[in-house]
């Protein structure tokens, strides 16, 4: 397992350009396996989960072609479906949560498809509830595998039907949209997800050939094509690591530019860092974030303590809830963090408190930080990071902090942020990778 050692306490300054989405690269990459025709896909990040949900496709036969760090052209004309069966298959699909979006093409192009246990963070319990009834609603049939952790789906034809999600969840709605477009007729999705990921998806599967409406809508229309054609994607600039950088530029007090920042698809976050009373100046598609001394928490209207919780889009992701509890541990004022969706995303607050933040956990879900206003800075320790998000703030936490941290289970971070050692290092951080 790799560490980060990291000498806190300086301030950076200068220009860093945010990856490609994550979320939406594991999405219209499973989406590759609904046509026989090339796909090509332009600025894929490079990071741990989406190799290896592209060694997945590799591994059912799809012919990768890389023609650069960031763009790949895919041919899922030949399928090996035995493949989704082997031992090798359901290992690496317990690596990553991305992996289960490879059911609903599959199930829609081939009539096969199994869900293993899918890996990603330990967050909390993750249940498919969504994507496997949404499935059985478009006419699947599946069983579950109790020794082996598995569904297994099959279908003679998915036939269009209207259906009501139990919740909004991402990879399920994604899930079904690509099992939907080549079925028979026309399927409803009300409480759809309708995050930018799901909405860059439906784009795709349309210049595929797709007939989809109300994008970016709760309720998604999709009447059933015969097949889908080959075209070219371009993944928008990842929301989260720029409310990643954001966050590392108010807690580490330092002047940073952030380059193509895809403010247009950004929704609620900006707003979310200005009611912890961070300044940001938009100039063209790009953020900057001026050296601030404080930043003052906002209240509400009435005065009371300001809440920031998340909910499915166009709310707060729950992605960014850790870094913003991080940040508002340096702001004047107090801020109650609330994450509803997740029952263990919080568990890292305890090593921010060793730090010397002044955050009261609640419960599983509610953390009240109460700002110390940079009267002193937080001190380095030892740490580990549990999952992607919480890894990367107590890397800004590091970064902030007085003398040397170390930050042990860094593959954490590296599945969803590329080279951030290197790139924090160009802002002048002082981060060492062993
Ligand atoms: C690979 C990928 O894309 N992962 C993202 C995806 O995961 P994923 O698609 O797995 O997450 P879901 O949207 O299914 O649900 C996340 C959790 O929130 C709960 N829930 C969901 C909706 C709701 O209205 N109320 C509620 O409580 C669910 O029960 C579940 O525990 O979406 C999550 C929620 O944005 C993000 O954190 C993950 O980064
Ligand atoms: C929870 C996350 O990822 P995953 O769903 O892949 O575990 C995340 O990106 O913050």
């Amino acid at each position: 397992m790799g560490l980060f050692e990291v000498t806190g306490g300086k301030k950076l300054k200068g220009e860093i350009t945010p990856q490609g989405a994550k979320n939406e690269a594991l999405q219209v990459i499973s989406a590759v396996l609904l046509s026989a025709e090339k796909i090509t896909i332009h600025n894929i990040p490079d990071i741990i989960d989406v190799n290896l949900q592209i060694e997945l496709l590799e591994g059912l036969g799809v012919a990768v072609e890389r023609i650069n760090r960031h763009t790949c052209i895919f041919d899922a004309a030949n399928i090996n479906i035995d493949y989704l069966a082997s031992p090798v298959f359901r290992k690496m699909t317990g690596r990553l949560r991305g992996s289960v979006m490879l059911a609903g093409p599959m199930l829609a192009r081939f009539k096969r498809a199994y869900v293993p246990k899918p890996g990603g963070d330990k967050i909390g319990r993750r249940r498919l509830d969504t994507h496997i009834i949404g499935f059985q609603k478009l006419g699947a049939e599946f069983a579950y595998d109790d020794d082996a952790s598995f569904f297994l789906l099959k279908t003679l034809q998915l036939k269009g039907t209207d259906m009501l999600l139990d919740e909004p969840s991402v990879t399920g709605t994604a899930n079904i949209i690509m099992a939907a477009v080549m079925a028979t007729g026309t399927t409803t999705i009300y409480n759809a997800a309708c995050e930018p990921y799901i909405q860059q998806l439906c784009k795709m599967l349309s210049s595929m050939g797709a007939k989809i409406s109300g994008i970016a809508s709760n309720m998604i229309v999709i009447e059933g094509v015969r097949e889908l054609h080959g075209t070219t994607h371009t993944i928008l600039p990842d929301m989260i690591e720029v409310g990643s950088f954001i966050g590392l530029a108010a807690m580490t007090q330092s002047d940073i530019l952030i380059k193509n920042a895809g403010i247009n698809h950004l929704g609620i976050i900006p707003e979310k860092f200005q009611q912890l009373g961070i300044q940001m100046n938009f100039i063209g598609d790009d953020i900057h974030i001026p050296e601030q001394e404080i930043y003052e928490a906002q209240t509400f209207l009435d005065g009371s303590v300001l809440t920031i919780s998340d909910h499915p889009w166009p709310g707060f992701t729950p992605d960014l809830l850790s870094i913003v509890l991080v940040v508002a541990t340096q702001a004047k004022g107090s801020v109650l963090i609330h994450q509803k969706m997740f029952e263990s995303r919080l568990f890292f607050v305890d090593k921010i408190i060793e730090m010397g933040a002044h955050i009261v956990l609640c419960d599983p879900h509610r953390a009240v930080v109460i700002g110390i206003e940079r009267k002193y800075q937080l001190k380095g320790i030892q740490m580990s990071s549990p999952d992607i998000r919480a890894g990367v703030a107590l890397l800004i936490a590091a970064l902030s902090a007085e003398g040397k941290s170390v930050i042990q289970n860094i593959e954490q971070i590296d599945r969803g942020y590329q080279n951030i050692d290197e790139r924090l290092r160009q802002l002048g951080a002082r981060i060492v990778r062993q």
